[in-house]
Formats: structure tokens, C-alpha cells, sequence
């Protein structure tokens, strides 16, 4: 069938509408396409976007009323994602980006930076024998957010997040743009499980517990504090034992389940997006904004710890002192302490070497 120039002009623009919003590869280039984000709202980019936690952490943000500018980076498959789920009607305008040479316009311009690239864990393994794939790549991102956007939050959730966070923290160093505040390893799914386990146990709504998780994000680092739990509740010596087990092993727990298919997704985007929603409500200059995280702290001797943290305009704002422990609390922070100390050293060392 023959088609007027008209007609052929008119199928060109549609079929331009139809491709994703891709960088460079984009028949319909950014600078041609009438959405522009120029609605009120923070720019966030995901950077791992098409993996596991990526995908529906993507689908999440995009339904944020927050987020205006949504960019997606993987070094696979973020075409894709960026095509389907520009299709939701909601507000927020996705861009994809693909490979190492879209980094930089992926990161140009955002207030957040969610990280969730990396490999997950396989059954038997800890979250340390993930440390040599994942610090070289957290390395290469950050050098990325240093360059492009040395002013966005970043939300680390790439693991061992106990020397992943450490990494980030020298990378931002050595260019000469570190501010702790904006740096905040993601844990929140530590307190999302121990919100979960310990409604269980007293016969509660989750969304009515709130229970603080301090430490670090790994085995014993994980550090629930019962005797903080919101209502207050107390737990019999039995209670305090499962439920304490039962929160530093909740990623072993869904990576055995998985067996071999990967680690924790949907709960750790869900986590992931309340954690950032946070952060931008922060932003934005809410008061009381308050989560759990891993940051640059004083709290303990170590440079590094998990706590109640403020979030305001420019991050991280105040760093909450851990309150007072019970005998069981105060054995579990020594061992927390013991080993997050050699998780710290590792990831300042991978940099400094
Ligand atoms: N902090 C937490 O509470 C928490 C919870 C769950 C998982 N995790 C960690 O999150 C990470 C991702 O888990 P997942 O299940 O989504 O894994 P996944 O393998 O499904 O997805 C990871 C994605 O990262 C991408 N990627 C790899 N190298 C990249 C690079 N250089 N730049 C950009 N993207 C890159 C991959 O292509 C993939 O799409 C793992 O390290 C996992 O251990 C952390
Ligand atoms: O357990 C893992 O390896 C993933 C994550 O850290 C989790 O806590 O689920």
C-alpha cells in the first residue's frame, strides 16, 4: 500500500511515540518529546534499574507523586523496562539509559540516586563473598555520581552494604565532594522484617510496630532493639531469642526459599521505596522525617553505624544516639561492633589501596 508524504510524516511521529524514551538510541529525542519533567518534583535515578529489586523498585518510584524524572540504568535490559513502564499513567517521565557510555547522562541533574546494582547471594553464601564483584562496581557508580550529580543523596543498597557504604564514602572522598550527610546505606528492610516479626508475635498490625534496627546490614550487625519496640511491649527471654534470630537472618531466610533464583526483591524494593520516599519527603522539608540507616556516625566508636537518623533538605541531618540498651541489646552491640569493624576497614581499603 502507498502512502501520501503526509501520511508517512504522520506514521514517523507515531511510530516515534512508541519507542521508549532512550537516550541517544531514542527516535524520539528528549529535546522533540513534549513531556519534559517540568513538573513539580525530584529527579531520581536507579542505577542497577532492570534487575530484581531494580524493576519493581522502578515501578514503585514511577508511582510516587514525588518523582518527576525518572531515569533507568543498567548495563542490560533498561530499554525494555524504560518501554513498559512509561506506559503508566502516572506522573513521573521515565528515560532509559544503557552501558557505561549513558552513565553520565543517566546521573546528570538528580536529587537521588537509588543503588541496587550488583550480584545477589546464592545459598551458602554470605554477604561478603559478594565483595569483590559488587565494590568494583559500586565504585564505578559513585565515580559517576561524584562527576554528574555531586549533590544528590545517594541510597545504597548494594551489598555488603557494611563496606559497600565505606566504598562510596573514599570514592566521594577522593573527588573532593563527600558530604555524610548525603550518603545513607539502605536497612530499612531490617526494620520492615522486625516490624513484620514482632507484630507476629504480639498479635499486632505490622503498620502499628515500629522497631528500630541498629548495627549494620549482615548477620549479627543486624541489631534489633526490643526493648525500644513502639508500642511498648515486653518479650519473654524465648521471644527475644527467635525474634532476634529470626531478623538477622531474614535475607538467608528468602535467599534459601529462592534456592539459587536470587535474594530478597519485592519486600527490599518495597523497603527501598519507603526509604526514599523518606528521603525525599526530607527534600521537600517535612519535619520528623525519621528511618533507620547506615551512615557516617559518631554514635560508636566506629565511623560507620546504623541508627534512627533525621532526614531534612540536605540529608541525613541528625544522627540519633542508640538510647538506652538492655544487658541482651548491650552483648548483641559488642558482637555487632566486632565485625562491622573489619566490614568497614575492607571497603576503605578496596580505595585506598
Ligand atoms: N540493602 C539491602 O537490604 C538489600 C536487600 C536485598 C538485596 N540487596 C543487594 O542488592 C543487589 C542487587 O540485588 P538484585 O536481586 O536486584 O540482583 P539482580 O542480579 O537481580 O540485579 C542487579 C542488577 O544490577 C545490574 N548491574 C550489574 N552491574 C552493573 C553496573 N556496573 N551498573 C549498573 N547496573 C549493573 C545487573 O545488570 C542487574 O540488572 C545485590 O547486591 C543484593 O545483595 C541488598
Ligand atoms: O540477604 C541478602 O543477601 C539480601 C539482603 O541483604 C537481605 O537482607 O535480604
Amino acid at each position: 500500500m502507498e502512502f501520501s508524504s503526509d501520511a508517512n510524516q504522520r506514521i514517523a511521529r507515531l511510530a516515534a511515540h512508541l519507542q521508549p524514551q532512550m537516550e541517544e538510541s531514542s527516535i524520539l529525542r528528549r529535546a522533540d518529546c513534549r513531556a519534559k519533567g517540568g513538573s513539580p518534583g525530584f529527579k531520581v535515578a536507579i542505577l542497577g534499574a532492570a534487575g530484581g529489586i531494580g524493576q519493581p523498585l522502578a515501578m514503585l518510584m514511577k508511582m510516587n507523586p514525588l518523582v518527576s524524572v525518572l531515569h533507568l540504568y543498567d548495563v542490560v535490559n533498561s530499554p525494555g523496562v524504560t518501554a513498559d513502564l512509561s506506559h503508566m499513567d502516572t506522573g513521573a517521565v521515565v528515560r532509559g539509559f544503557l552501558g557505561q557510555p549513558q552513565l553520565e547522562s543517566a546521573l546528570t541533574g538528580m536529587d537521588l540516586v537509588i543503588i541496587p546494582a550488583g550480584v545477589p547471594r546464592k545459598p551458602g553464601m554470605t554477604r561478603d563473598d559478594l565483595f569483590n564483584i559488587n565494590a568494583g562496581i559500586v565504585k564505578t557508580l559513585c565515580e559517576g555520581v561524584a562527576k554528574c550529580c555531586p549533590n544528590a543523596i545517594v541510597n545504597l543498597i548494594s551489598n555488603p552494604v557494611n563496606s559497600t557504604v565505606p566504598i562510596a564514602a573514599e570514592v566521594f572522598k577522593k573527588a573532593g565532594t563527600y558530604d555524610p550527610k548525603r550518603l545513607l546505606g539502605v536497612t530499612t528492610l531490617d526494620v520492615v522484617r522486625a516490624n513484620t516479626f514482632v507484630a507476629e508475635v504480639l498479635g499486632l498490625d505490622p503498620r502499628e510496630v515500629n522497631v528500630p534496627v541498629v548495627g549494620g546490614h549482615s548477620g549479627v550487625t543486624i541489631l534489633p532493639l526490643l526493648s525500644q519496640v513502639k508500642p511498648p511491649s515486653s518479650f519473654t527471654p524465648d521471644e527475644t531469642e527467635y525474634l532476634t534470630n529470626r531478623i538477622q537472618n531474614g535475607g538467608t531466610e528468602v535467599v534459601e526459599a529462592k534456592a539459587g533464583a536470587g535474594s530478597a526483591t519485592l519486600s527490599m524494593a518495597y523497603a527501598a521505596v519507603k526509604f526514599a520516599d523518606a528521603c525525599l519527603r526530607g527534600l521537600r522539608g517535612d519535619a520528623g522525617v525519621v528511618e533507620c540507616a547506615f551512615v557516617a556516625s559518631e554514635v560508636t566508636e566506629l565511623p560507620f553505624f546504623a541508627t534512627k537518623v533525621r532526614l531534612g533538605r540536605t540529608g541525613a541531618e541528625e544522627v540519633y544516639q542508640l538510647g538506652p540498651l538492655n544487658e541482651y541489646e548491650r552483648v548483641g552491640l559488642e558482637k555487632a561492633k566486632e565485625e562491622l569493624a573489619g566490614s568497614i576497614q575492607k571497603g576503605i581499603a578496596f580505595i585506598k589501596k
